[in-house]
């Protein structure tokens, strides 16, 4: 049995739903991501939870500011070893820049998820 009061339970409800469907980026990834440059982000297993076909509210980590919406193509998993050029070009990075990236975010994590997605207007 809860005892919190219904009104409270709506509210938590609401907020785990809203940050379930928020996607947040370093700022330094903005400008990419608005111009078409970058198509994919790699995350972790928390991380790995976005429905193919959704739409997500993009927002900068730093300050949460708001900067456009993406629908969620694909969530595969890869292998931090299996990354490659492929990746890398889909990241508007080299494949040494995104190994190193993902090394300082997710520190020895070898399972990842791919997810790719399309900016809308
Ligand atoms: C802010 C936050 O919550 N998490 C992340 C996690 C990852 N990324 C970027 O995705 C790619 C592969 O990981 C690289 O381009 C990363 O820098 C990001 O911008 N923000």
């Amino acid at each position: 049995m809860c005892c919190l009061s219904i009104e409270c339970q709506i509210f938590i409800k609401k907020i785990i739903m809203k940050t379930l469907k928020d996607m947040t980026f370093f700022e330094r990834f903005e400008a990419d991501i608005l111009c078409g440059k970058k198509v994919i982000t790699i995350r972790d297993e928390s991380e790995s939870h976005y429905q193919v076909g959704s739409v997500v509210d993009v927002s900068t980590f730093e300050t949460g500011r708001y900067f456009c919406q993406l629908r969620i193509l694909s969530v595969e998993p890869i292998a931090f070893s299996s990354l490659d050029e492929d990746h890398a070009k889909q990241e508007n990075m080299t494949l040494p820049e995104l190994k190193s990236v993902i090394q300082n975010i997710y520190p020895g994590i070898e399972r990842l998820f791919v997810i790719t997605y399309e900016r809308l207007a």
